[in-house]
């Protein structure tokens, strides 16, 4: 991987009049990374992302993409695809016509048959974009943003709205341009697809970039928790639970392996039946819920 970071944004703030909106933002994103920018609402994503793909001024701090200012479209725009939150496409405008103008606009190297045909668009090449289903645009902005395989691409919840069949063609595109080099900005509310996907997460909350890191980094403070029903009476759990009137139990431990090796022994030797035995590890759900505790 190149060191020079693809994205270097330092100490960036954002106030919209009275609102401080951003606050003091520094972050970096790598070459080749899937870096996922998540947050609860309101937290300053769109704003900062806004900021970064050159659509919108700080009010102070610095970004660099490319080394360059991202306001400097004639430098970055070339290289970077934006897949914004809403399509800015003209309603009268044919699919074909759409791709064939905004990848013009790029100034980089493609075909429309070879972009529609990633996202499956082929047979719709010649019907207005007023007439396309919400996924079927969705997967227009995708192809747009992709035209001409740009070595930065921003895929602001590209998946919203999509059935499955397009979200895991749509993610197999992006492990397509990912082998190939190019580096990835993903927003979503989908966090399961941020967990599978991304290198690095920064996690935004109010403003500030609350945490990053890994996935494993993110989740490894929180506890797993092992889920069950006691459907009778039963001599004395081995293990610290928090068990309701109906019998459902949880236990939460930093020894996952190891407590359910404990559970499974005992549950064995006293023949007891845990009913919808779940265990499973931390995940980015936890993560976001525990953020008003911190
Ligand atoms: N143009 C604007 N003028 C004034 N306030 C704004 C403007 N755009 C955003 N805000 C406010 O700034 C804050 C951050 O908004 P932003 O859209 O960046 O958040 P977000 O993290 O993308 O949220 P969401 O997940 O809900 O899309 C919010 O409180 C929002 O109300």
């Amino acid at each position: 991987m190149n060191s020079t970071p693809v994205i270097d944004v330092a100490r960036l703030n954002l106030t919209y009049g009275d609102h401080h909106a951003v606050k003091d933002v520094s972050l970096q994103v790598r070459s080749g990374e899937l870096y996922a920018l998540l947050g609860t609402n309101g937290a300053g994503k769109t704003s900062t992302l806004e900021i970064v793909e050159g659509h919108r001024a700080a009010t102070s701090g610095t970004v660099r993409v490319f080394g360059q200012d991202p306001r400097d479209r004639r430098a970055v725009r070339p290289r970077t695809g934006i897949m914004l939150q809403e399509s800015g496409f003209s309603p009268d405008l044919t699919v074909r016509e759409s791709v064939r103008l905004i990848g013009k606009l790029t100034g980089r190297t493609d075909t429309v048959e070879h972009v529609l045909g990633i996202v499956d668009l082929t047979s719709k090449a010649g019907t207005k974009v007023s007439q396309l289903s919400g996924g079927e645009k969705r997967r227009l902005d995708f192809a747009t943003a992709v035209y001409g395989a740009p070595e930065l691409i921003f895929l602001d919840e590209p998946t919203t709205g999509l059935d499955i069949q397009s979200r895991d063609a749509l993610w197999s595109s992006v492990d397509k341009l990912r082998a190939a080099g190019s580096t990835i900005v993903l927003t979503t509310h989908y966090l399961e697809e941020a967990q599978q996907r991304a290198d690095r997460i920064g996690l935004m909350h109010r403003g500030t970039l609350h945490r990053e890191g890994t996935v494993s980094e993110l989740t490894r403070t929180l506890p797993a928790v092992i889920r069950f029903t006691l459907t009778n009476t039963t001599p004395a759990l081995p293990l610290r639970a928090t068990c309701e009137n109906d019998g459902s139990c949880f236990i939460e431990t930093h020894h996952l392996q190891r407590d359910m090796y404990t559970l499974l022994g005992w549950a064995q030797y006293h023949a007891v039946e845990l009913c919808d035995l779940e265990a499973g590890p931390t995940r980015l759900d936890d993560v976001f819920r525990a953020i008003g505790d911190d």
